[in-house]
């Protein structure tokens, strides 16, 4: 097993990786949870069947009462109106302030579960177990919570930190294809903005079958990212939006798909692409590496453009949360393994798309 500890003063905690994790989920959750008696589990409709009855009976062994809301799955649910039904639905089943909320399944369980832990009775215990690749470099760490809104992605949100993240890596088995490869997106993202060794080591990997024989070693490479950044800037003022590289454009993406065209990994692999060839323009990246990326985007099968209007751009640009009044920070490549922030006009850069 891998173990990294997120170092946040209070809010900290392990991220645990290895094979078979869930079924020694009930242990690890008592162990910091000590005083909770019930555990509201969320999931969704593609994760019940798969792994719910797996964790159920691991939970009420070491004591929890349980109950579960199970979503349809997609981006769909990770709306204000779930939001108020998983509220609801906590209340009814009895939850108080000693007990918890567990995620178990992709980015959109996870971002909408904690964001119902981060506000029902101002604030319950949060455990993700995250099922998707995606899931497990990328959301179920560093806290972001959050639903989107008819006027954009992510919109309406918290910080808040779970108490623990247990990455069962025998869950990614049962992923379709276009699932492992939205979780590569963000894997490349790290290579792109941190570390080129990575970038070269994904790019000599192109199938699943190669990179799901080092998973172990990808994940904790990843989430060792995240933490440095988290632990250096969790609440996303500073150096944290260097996570946000190719996601001005990807959320700009999913909103002209109405998030249901496009999923949230391959926007944002198409929004890295858009970001390294403005970052050629704006004369801060250098020519090469457009295409360098795209050819290891390709190979994973990720769209490398999506078209958009000016309209959808501006919009998404003007809610950008890396806005500040009239301008907005990029995140752009200065190489390969390098991520910089530059301050621009909003105005600027809806010219130059
Ligand atoms: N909070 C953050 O820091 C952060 C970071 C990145 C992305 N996100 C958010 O995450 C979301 C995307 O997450 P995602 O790509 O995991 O999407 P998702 O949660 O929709 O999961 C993708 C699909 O995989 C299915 N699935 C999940 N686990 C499975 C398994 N083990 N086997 C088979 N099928 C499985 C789901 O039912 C769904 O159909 C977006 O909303 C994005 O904004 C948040
Ligand atoms: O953790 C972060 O910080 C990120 O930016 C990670 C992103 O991959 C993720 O999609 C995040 O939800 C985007 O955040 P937002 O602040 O742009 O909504
Ligand atoms: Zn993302």
């Amino acid at each position: 097993m891998k173990t990294l500890r997120v170092s946040l003063q209070e809010r900290s905690y392990d991220i645990q990786i290895a094979p078979g994790l869930l079924t020694s989920a009930g242990d690890a959750i008592r162990a910091v949870c000590p005083r909770a008696t019930r555990l509201f589990v969320v999931t969704d409709s593609n994760v019940a069947p798969l792994y719910l009855s797996r964790l159920i009976p691991v939970l009420e062994r070491c004591g929890f009462e349980t109950a579960c809301q199970e979503l349809p799955a997609g981006e769909a649910s990770k709306s204000a109106k779930w939001l108020s039904e998983l509220w609801e639905a906590m209340l009814d089943f009895g939850l108080t302030r000693t007990d918890g909320v567990v995620a178990l399944g992709g980015g959109v369980v996870g971002d909408l579960a904690g964001f119902a832990a981060a506000t029902v009775l101002r604030g319950v215990d949060f455990i993700q177990l995250p099922t998707t690749l995606l899931a497990q470099v990328d959301s179920s760490v560093g806290g972001k919570v959050a639903v989107d809104l008819r006027a954009g992605k992510n919109l309406a949100g918290a910080f808040w930190q779970p108490r623990l993240v247990l990455m069962d890596t025998d869950t990614l088995a049962t992923l379709p294809d276009a699932t492992f490869s939205d979780g590569m997106a963000e894997v490349v993202k790290y290579g792109c903005i941190w570390d080129k060794s990575f970038f070269d080591f994904l790019a000599a990997r192109p199938t699943r079958a190669a990179l799901t024989a080092e998973i172990e070693s990808i994940l904790y490479t990843c989430c060792e990212i995240k933490r440095q950044v988290v632990e250096s800037d969790e609440r996303d003022t500073g150096k944290r939006m260097l996570l946000n590289f190719g996601h001005t454009l990807g959320h700009a993406y999913e909103l002209a798909g109405n998030y249901e065209k496009w999923t949230h990994g391959q926007a944002v692999a198409a929004g890295m692409v858009a970001a390294a060839r403005l970052g050629v323009t704006l004369g801060v990246t250098p020519a090469d590496v457009p295409a360098e990326l795209e050819a290891v985007l390709a190979a994973l099968d990720l769209p490398t453009a999506i078209p958009c209007d000016r309209a959808t751009y501006a919009a998404a640009i003007g809610r950008d949360k890396k806005g500040v009044g009239e301008d907005i920070s990029l995140i752009l490549l200065e190489s390969l393994g390098h991520g910089v922030i530059r301050k621009l006009p909003k105005a600027e850069l809806l010219e130059l798309l």
